[in-house]
């Protein structure tokens, strides 16, 4: 690993088991790629956006990057100061906002003194009120974003990952979310940024990543990267509804192992 690599994949697959539960008597369960030999290094401080079509694998990498879930195979290395945190995935519904920040406080190993300067830190950031008191199921989309992305940056990590949190909700928290974002880019951490707003993708991050199919297509300068994902997009867009049936069949037999 280079000395300014902070993560590295190597060679990763997710592997995927998908029920038929339409036919679930003697059915084979069929596995499918979420993830297929990816490699990639991100540097020390990048910034580093993540393009590609819906389903196709955005999300998984980054659940395995915030250790919410495992690759089947593949190597990834993470070295940072502090454990890297995505939004939303890892909040758990069941427990209320703030029961969800003691939670991951004590996973960190964070002291009970460390924990309550973070609830201060949240409930000051994420505008949810006695929200924060409620079960996280009881949230909307927008809610769970504002809490999942006011917990990671409260917990200061050196590598933030953002899936989507500014997408969802309104335009005034938006706009705070990116203030925050620039603050942090400003003072030297890694951001991963997930977003399906490549004009956003484009004016934050210098670096892009794209994957499609669960496959890396392009790694590189961002607006390079962001152009040559547009003309797919483009591409796509541009085809008759049976030749975009026919493309999306093709794709998803590409993915299942047989
Ligand atoms: N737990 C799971 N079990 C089975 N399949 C899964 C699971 N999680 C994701 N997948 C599948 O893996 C593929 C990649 O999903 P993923 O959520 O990573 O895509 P994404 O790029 O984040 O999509 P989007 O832009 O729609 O959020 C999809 O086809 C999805 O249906």
């Amino acid at each position: 690993m280079g000395n300014q690599s902070v993560i590295k994949f190597e060679h990763v697959d997710k592997v995927f088991t998908l029920e038929n539960k339409e036919k679930k008597l003697f059915a084979k369960k069929r596995r499918f790629y979420g993830l297929k030999d990816v490699s990639f290094e991100i540097a020390k401080g990048s910034i580093v956006g993540i393009l590609g079509s819906n389903g196709s694998g955005k999300s998984t990498m980054s659940n395995i990057l915030a250790g919410i879930s495992m690759q089947t195979s593949g190597e990834v290395t993470i070295v940072g100061e502090q454990a890297l945190i995505a939004i939303k995935a890892g909040l758990n519904e069941q427990l209320t906002g703030i029961e969800n920040i003691k939670m991951k406080g004590a996973l960190l190993g964070l002291s009970k003194k460390t924990i309550n300067t973070i609830i201060e830190d949240v409930v000051g950031f994420a505008e949810l009120g006695d929200f924060l008191y409620q079960p996280v199921k009881k949230y909307s989309s927008g809610m769970k974003s504002r809490l999942g992305f006011s917990i990671s940056i409260a917990l200061d990590p050196d590598i933030i990952i953002v899936d989507e949190a500014l997408s969802v909700g309104d335009k005034a928290f938006a706009a705070k979310c990116m203030e925050k974002m620039e603050e942090l880019r400003d003072s030297g951490k890694t951001i991963i940024f997930i977003s399906h707003s490549i004009g956003q993708v484009r004016d934050f991050c210098e670096e892009g990543i794209w994957i499609e199919n669960g496959v890396l297509q392009m790694q590189g300068e961002i607006n390079e990267v962001a152009d040559a994902y547009e003309v797919y997009v483009d591409e796509f867009k541009a085809l008759s509804k049976e030749e975009k049936k026919q493309v999306k069949q093709k794709n998803m037999d590409e993915r299942i192992i047989k």
